[in-house]
């Protein structure tokens, strides 16, 4: 828990994280007092340390509805935070961002929603975010935009400030070009976008998708050479201006969490937590958000069928699932959590012992010392999304395994699993795959599991977020300087 320090004057910072959230949501407690707790999800995870270490701003929201506060200062971070209505949540947060365009961007896991208001409401909120942001940074400041909540920030900040450098990067998946077709104010999405001066997404595919919705909806000339990782980048003819375009897939603190991993602490509070298990030959780990990507139903869909074909043993296995809550008032994420709950209890239903539980369901957050201690303990770490713009518990898990123990089943869905290859990969749409790669990681042999979890390890190391900041930030810096490593623009092509 941080508690709120002296109060700052919006003096103009050199570099700015603008994300819908800030790093701490402000919770307000039945007595009527405040405090600050950290925020949930990936976005906070990758980017607090990179900001912290360029003592930079953040310009957000404080996760509850009509806080009027002013800019403060906590550990060295300025926070600048942006004030939404009990309305513009339901509208911009819960409605356009998490029932239009999350499930858009998803492959329309659920059918994506588009209300006329939704949209106002998204339009207005972009526009307070720009210009709070256009107060908090200095002349000449470069200022990241963070993720789909946010996508006409770009081109808003630009016309306030064209001072400003400005990068964005999207942290979920940049749709197929027929999905993106839907919606009905893509061109305005694309426009907003080209605002930056570089646009980052987590894979090459991404980046494709939009040089080509770039050339069809708002008429530009762009290159066509094939985009690569961290290399080759796409190159929007805006006007004037040239928009970078590039593959940028995110990551975590790996060193910190593989030396945090290693204390004794932390491997004393795996021992014992097996042990509050009742020491049961195998422990399967699950770590999700409630969300109906994560495909927390197929991992448990896929148990269930595996104990009933007794190729499970429930007296030997146990299944444990950290399910944050998430989006709580959206609909969908309702009827998903109900709909989890069920099997969870017909798993445990049919199967479980007294005082023995087949699946242990925790649905709230964890700190984060007791989540490394269950990465620690997990035989088999289960990461099955339908679609995920990356997934960084994955990389989390590799990172806390210096022992090379553990097996992680990984869906191809995910952004993580073009690096995570020696992972036990599966399609989460084939209960049948699914099964058997969770068989498998049970049963694997010890030596096989310690080469393929040196080789994940070498990949994660390799790549911290460290290097996912530095590789966008070096390209923003250099944009137009087209750097020969980094920058190769590919012949650029008419729009058709
Ligand atoms: N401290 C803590 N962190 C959690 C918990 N559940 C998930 N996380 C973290 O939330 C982040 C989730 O990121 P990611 O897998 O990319 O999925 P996202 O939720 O869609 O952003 C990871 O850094 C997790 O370690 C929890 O119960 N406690
Ligand atoms: O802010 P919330 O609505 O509570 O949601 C939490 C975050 O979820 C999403 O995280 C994504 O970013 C991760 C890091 O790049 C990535 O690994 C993961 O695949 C994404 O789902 C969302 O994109 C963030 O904006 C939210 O803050």
């Amino acid at each position: 828990m941080v508690a709120a320090e002296e109060s700052t004057h919006a003096g103009g910072s050199d570099f700015v994280v603008v994300a819908n959230r800030l790093p701490v949501d402000l919770e307000r407690l039945a007595d009527g007092s405040t405090r600050w707790k950290r925020s949930p999800g990936g976005l906070v995870t990758a980017l607090e340390p990179i900001l912290r270490s360029n003592r930079g701003a953040w310009v957000g929201w404080a996760g509850v509805a009509d806080a009027e506060l002013d800019p403060i200062v906590q550990d060295g971070l300025e926070l600048y935070p942006v004030s939404l209505s009990a309305q513009e949540i339901a509208d911009y947060y819960e409605g356009f961002s998490n029932a239009t365009l999350w499930p858009l961007y998803h492959d329309v896991i659920v059918r994506p929603e588009y209300r006329r208001e939704w949209w106002n409401t998204y339009v207005e909120v972009n526009r307070r975010f720009a210009e709070e942001t256009a107060k908090a940074a200095a002349e000449g400041a470069t200022v990241w935009v963070q993720d789909y909540q946010l996508q006409l920030v770009p081109k808003m900040l630009r016309m306030l400030r064209p001072d400003l450098t400005i990068g964005f990067f999207l942290h979920i998946p940049f749709p197929p070009v027929e999905l993106f077709m839907q919606m009905p104010w893509r061109t305005e999405i694309v426009e907003g976008l080209l605002g930056a001066d570089l646009i980052g997404f987590h894979l090459p595919g991404g980046a494709q998708n939009f040089l080509y919705l770039a050339r069809r909806l708002a008429g530009h000339q762009t290159s066509r050479g094939t985009v690569g990782v961290r290399s080759k980048l796409g190159v929007v003819q805006a006007g004037f201006r040239a928009v970078r375009v590039g593959a940028f897939p995110i990551s975590i603190d790996s060193g910190q969490l593989d030396e945090q991993a290693r204390r004794k602490p932390i491997r004393d509070r795996a021992k014992q937590i097996r042990k509050e298990l009742g020491n049961p030959k195998h422990i399967m780990l699950g770590v999700d958000r409630l969300d109906y990507t994560k495909g927390i139903d197929v991992r448990l869909d896929a148990l269930l069928e595996l104990i009933a074909e007794g190729r499970v043993d429930p007296a030997e296995t146990v299944m444990v699932q950290l399910a944050t809550p998430s989006r709580e008032r959206v609909e969908s994420y309702v009827q998903m959590r109900g709909a989890i709950e069920k099997t969870v209890s017909r798993i445990n239903g049919e199967y479980a012992e007294v005082g023995r539980p087949v699946v242990h369901y925790i649905h709230r957050p964890i700190p984060r010392d007791e989540l490394i201690a269950f990465f620690v303990a997990a035989d088999v770490m289960l990461v099955t999304p339908l679609r995920d713009g990356m997934n960084l518990v994955a990389k989390e898990y590799v990172a806390c395994r210096s022992d090379l123990g553990g097996a992680l089943v990984l869906s191809e869905f995910t952004g993580a699993a073009a690096e995570l290859r020696q992972a036990f990969l599966c399609n989460p749409h084939d209960l049948e795959d699914v099964k058997d790669k969770m068989e498998a990681a049970l049963n694997q042999p010890r030596e096989d599991g310690r080469r393929h979890m040196r080789a994940l390890r070498r990949q994660v190391l390799a790549h911290d977020v460290d290097r996912w900041a530095r590789s966008f930030l070096d390209a923003l810096a250099h944009q137009g300087a087209a750097g020969p490593a980094l920058i190769a623009p590919a012949e650029v092509g008419e729009p058709e």
